[in-house]
């Protein structure tokens, strides 16, 4: 197959001993495009990050850099810029000699490394830094250290690994601003590596989920929130995540319909021909967000109202979470808006009504996510 501009993996495998690690993956990041690797510890993403790099070798696939096959490439030949999470940086180095490492190593004439380097520290606040030991920083200060190497360099791509897992939220949302500040400047390739969703959907232009060595999805961050492609990332993405249950697709009298435990939730006519060749059980995805409360039903006069019984409610930061037991002893965990409106008491009955487009299906055996038709 052809590669494009911009960096590309094709068919990457990684083995650890008998363990694949990192299973068949296949992605391009255009040029200018922010692209985060999410997804749970362990899953691969580091490996990934290794492979690109040329830390590892892959046991199958390629990786281009415009164009360019580099798979069997060292580091050095590659010109990639890495912020990694222990910012691998010379501890009994000073600062400059730590941001100048890898230029002088380039060859670089000494005017323009100190001029490069003058602009950098600037941007990042290093310059009373610049004389002091590497090892004598905070965590704080080595991260910006380990970017500022980064930033001088001309690379054709940069990769990051969990760079802000050692900082403190305060410092952490600085460095956010500074990487994204960094891609804007730079507008090349970047992948960006992390397990926090939230951090994740802040930065991407594009997010790939990967799990268990597995690609579970890319796409935008609207995309992976609103249209997952199978159960895993259903369950995965989103906090809390979506509800799953299963249900039963029946014919009512105004079409299909989808039996949850007693909730009859109407199927949109676009969902027919999907209902109709798929058997009768299917999972169904209910967004936390996809329900309206007891207390806006009055707006919504077309909405059927269904009852459940409240168990436990959880306030969070202007919202609060709602976890309602079903007549089957499922569960369903809603979150609103903190209104002002009074909440209901524990054990009480509470009336919802689900917002039926909001409905996601999934095939049952093959955890693969149904499409409706789009017209
Ligand atoms: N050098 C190695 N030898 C053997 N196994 C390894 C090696 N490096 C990684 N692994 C294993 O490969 C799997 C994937 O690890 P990897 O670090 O790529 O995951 P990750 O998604 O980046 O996780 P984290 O977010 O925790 O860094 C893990 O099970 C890990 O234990």
């Amino acid at each position: 197959m052809d590669a494009m501009n911009g960096l590309e993996v094709q068919g990457l495998v990684k083995r650890y001993q008998n363990t694949l690690v990192v299973d068949d993956i296949s992605f391009h990041v255009a040029e200018g495009e922010f692209f985060v690797l999410l997804g749970p510890s362990g899953g691969g993403k580091t490996t990934i990050l290794r492979l690109i790099s040329g830390l590892e070798t892959p046991d199958a696939g390629h990786v281009f850099i415009n164009q360019q096959d580099v798979t069997n490439a060292s580091p050095r030949q590659r010109n990639l810029g890495m912020v990694f999470q222990d910012y691998g940086i010379y501890p009994n180095m000073n600062v400059f000699d730590n941001i100048a490492y890898g230029l002088q190593a380039r060859k670089m004439a000494r005017v323009e490394i100190e001029k490069r380097i003058s602009t950098v520290a600037e941007k990042l606040g290093l310059r009373p830094f610049l004389t002091k030991t590497a090892i004598d920083l905070s965590g704080g200060e080595q991260q910006r250290v380990a970017l500022a190497r980064a930033m001088v360099k001309d690379a054709d791509a940069y990769l990051f690994d969990e760079p802000l897992a050692n900082l403190d939220p305060k410092l952490r949302y600085r460095a956010r601003r500074d990487i994204q500040a960094l891609h804007q400047q730079k507008r090349k390739p970047s992948i960006y590596v992390t397990h926090d969703q939230s951090e994740a959907f802040a930065m991407a232009d594009r997010i790939a989920v990967i799990a268990r060595g597995h690609l579970q999805q890319v796409g935008t961050p609207d995309e992976i929130l609103h249209h997952p492609a199978n159960l895993f990332m259903a369950r995965f993405i989103g906090t809390p995540p979506m509800n799953v249950l299963e249900g039963r697709c029946i014919h009512g009298d105004d079409g299909y319909q989808v039996e949850v435990a007693d909730l009859h939730l109407s199927l949109d006519p676009r969902w027919n021909q999907v209902v109709q060749q798929n058997v009768a059980s299917v999972m169904v995805g209910l967004a936390p967000t996809a329900f309206i409360p007891e207390w806006e039903l009055v707006d919504y006069p077309q909405v059927t109202v269904h009852r459940g019984v409240v168990e436990d409610i959880e306030p969070l930061v202007g919202e609060n979470l709602l976890t309602v037991r079903l007549v089957d002893g499922n569960h369903l965990r809603m979150l609103y808006e903190d209104s002002g409106a009074a909440l209901p008491a524990i054990d009480q009955v509470f009336a919802f009504g689900v917002d039926e487009e909001r409905i996601c299906l999934f095939d049952i055996s093959t955890e693969e996510a149904l499409s409706p038709q789009s017209w």
